[in-house]
């Protein structure tokens, strides 16, 4: 099976639909994993995937199927991602959230609640140590946005060889059971509605994300396993020409499109076997989700759709969408990966006081005894050059930024060889064109000649032809 758990939901007809087309739906189910899809010309095609939820499936199936495995893998040290896919209005948030994160029955509960029911059960039932820490962003017009501080509202997205793909100064919320996370989680949804008020756009027009990091000890060996689930809303995947949008609803859409259009194109890249050059940092919703679609991770995508036939065309967008990404495969260092998080702690602690041997025997060499002692002060003080993320950050900025002056290299070589090509090219035809030049050249010579030699017999003959009419040349 793929890295990536596709599944799709049509959630219920809505009263607007039932109104415009009375019972009408687009698909015909052939079985729990597939079923006709009729598409606006009224022909068929048929789509399959790992599930299909249709309109009388239960939060808790969708649940079971998709974000079970998440959650016990991320107890293990491997990261989670779901993510919800479709055209406003198709259900994501519905699934996501349910009605309502904090009032809602048991039938009707989200995702969210659902995973973090399940993790604390899975850690309450543990005898080892663990933390659970709580981030909730925003990205709307390419911004991410903290949903639990308001105040940062252009957070930056990083990379470290210890935490992998984070998003630098996002608020962490420490929560200790089921509880004191939905309260969490709802402050951050209230926040969320004040800055859609604030400015004045819809939930539908942003990405949301729901970050729960789980670290966890074993009391046994001291080992510590840490896991990351994201739960990622997506913004409305409907096109811009049926929105009827202008100005800045319109710029709104084109970044919606663009982002997701950035998720299809990586998507297509890891799909295409063109793995070294996945186009993650084309969008920071692309950059967010690196790890979770490239490698160390599990990942499930629940395509929503609308099952009115009025939807149609975005619901075949959406479902092929989701049949694109049922292609990625799993990343080979998906396990190696998950057993190095493990070790991970007791590693940094050797590479610390090694990278501090070094740094300071290296500063020994060409400045006095006591100034090294005062930068090593200074360095502990200030957490500088030790600080294990640090490092990895500068390595991996470097690395970064070689393999971007690689690729801008490998390019200006592609250019130049079309260059050099196209002028071999020219340079070709110029060549055919002067041999051409220099043989009508030679017959001009020649033809030249010829007349010269004509004209010099005529001129010759003129003495014999005149002498009879008593004419006599010199
Ligand atoms: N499976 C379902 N069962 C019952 N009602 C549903 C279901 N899915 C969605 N709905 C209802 O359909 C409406 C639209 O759903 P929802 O808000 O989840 O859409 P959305 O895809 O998140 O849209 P947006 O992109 O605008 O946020 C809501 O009133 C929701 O309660």
């Amino acid at each position: 099976m793929s890295n990536v758990t596709v599944c799709v939901r049509f959630r219920p007809l809505s009263h607007k639909e039932r109104k415009a087309n009375g019972d009408n739906v687009c698909f015909k189910k052939l079985d729990s994993e597939s079923f006709v899809f009729k598409d606006e010309r009224e022909e068929d095609v048929i789509f399959s995937f790992d599930k299909v939820f249709y309109e009388d499936a239960q939060q808790s199936d969708v649940y079971n199927f998709l974000a079970v495995p998440i959650v016990s893998d991320a107890i293990n040290g491997i990261n989670g991602t779901i993510i919800t896919y479709g055209q406003t209005g198709a259900g994501k948030t519905y699934s996501m959230e349910g009605p309502s994160i904090l009032h809602c029955n048991e039938q009707k509960t989200g995702l969210v609640q659902r995973v973090v029911d399940e993790l604390f059960v899975c850690l309450g039932s543990s005898a080892s140590t663990w933390t659970v820490k709580l981030s909730m962003v925003e990205i709307y017009l390419e911004k991410v946005r903290d949903l639990l501080d308001l105040s940062k509202d252009n957070l930056q997205i990083k990379e470290s060889k210890t935490q992998g793909i984070y998003i630098s100064g996002a608020t962490e919320i420490s929560i200790l059971n089921s509880s004191d996370a939905l309260e969490n989680l709802s402050q951050g949804i209230a926040n969320r509605a004040v800055g859609e008020t604030q400015m004045n756009l819809a939930s539908s027009r942003s990405h949301c994300l729901y970050i729960f990091s789980v670290q966890y000890g074993s009391t046994s060996d001291e080992r510590v396993t840490s896991g990351k689930i994201i739960l990622v809303d997506l913004a409305g995947s409907e096109k811009v020409e049926k929105t009827g949008a202008e100005g800045r609803v319109l710029d709104e859409a084109k970044t919606i499109n663009k982002s997701l259009s950035a998720l299809g194109n990586v998507i297509n890249a890891l799909t295409t076997g063109k793995q070294n050059h996945v186009p993650f940092r084309d969008s920071k919703l692309t950059r967010i989700l690196q790890d979770a679609l490239g490698g160390n991770s599990r990942a499930a995508l629940l395509c929503c759709c609308s099952p009115s036939p009025s939807n149609a065309p975005e619901s075949l967008s959406t479902l092929r969408f989701g049949t694109r990404t049922k292609l990625i495969k799993a990343s080979p260092k998906l396990i190696p990966e998950a057993v190095d998080n493990t070790k991970k702690p007791t590693i940094e602690t050797h590479d610390q006081d090694d990278l501090r041997e070094r740094i300071l025997s290296k500063l020994r060499l060409s400045l006095k005894e006591e100034d090294v002692d005062l930068l090593e002060e200074l360095f502990v003080q200030e957490g500088i050059i030790f600080d294990p993320s640090s490092v990895a950050d500068i390595d991996l900025a470097c690395r970064d930024t070689a393999s971007e002056e690689i690729s801008l290299l490998m390019q200006a070589v592609e250019e130049l060889k079309e260059t050099v090509e196209e002028l071999t090219d020219e340079n070709e035809k110029l060549r055919r064109s002067l041999q051409v030049a220099q043989e009508m050249t030679a017959q001009a010579q020649l033809a030249a000649t010829a007349a010269a030699a004509r004209s010099r017999t005529l001129l010759d003959l003129v003495p014999a032809v005149l002498r009879p009419f008593g004419f006599v040349p010199d």
